[in-house]
């Protein structure tokens, strides 16, 4: 199972939090992650991500490109609905191209919960 990670700045801790709580799930699956998000995991968490770069940088494109080629599994974006990111673009491309493959995607914890319980049977 391939799991992408994404949390904006103002959710990362939030991410790690979720991460360490799923730790055991998480770790049976390759993690899929935007730069500073991944860096953030891997620090906090010692699990191994494959990391794209950041977000503004084009990884949201990036983890979109692997979604479109059926390389992902599921995806937990913890998004910032308060603070306008220069590249919402990108981003709506990337959830996009969720609905667009049909592939599970959770943009807040509560939902993200639900994603690696029904993914993985982590609760
Ligand atoms: O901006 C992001 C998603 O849109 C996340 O990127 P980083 O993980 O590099 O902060």
């Amino acid at each position: 199972m391939r799991i992408a990670l994404i949390a904006h700045d103002e959710l990362k801790d939030e991410m790690v939090e979720f991460v360490t709580k799923h730790a055991a799930a998480l770790d049976e699956c390759e993690l899929v992650t935007t730069g500073t998000t991944g860096k953030r995991i891997a620090d906090e968490t010692g699990l191994a991500v494959n990391r794209q770069s950041s977000g503004p940088y084009g990884g949201d494109l990036q983890i979109g490109a692997m979604i479109a080629n059926d390389a992902i599994d599921g995806v937990v974006f913890l998004r910032d609905p308060l603070t306008a990111q220069a590249h919402e673009p990108d981003i709506s491309a990337l959830l996009r191209v969720c609905d667009v493959k049909d592939i599970p995607l959770a943009t807040n914890v509560a939902s993200g919960e639900l994603l690696v319980e029904g993914l993985l049977g982590s609760t």
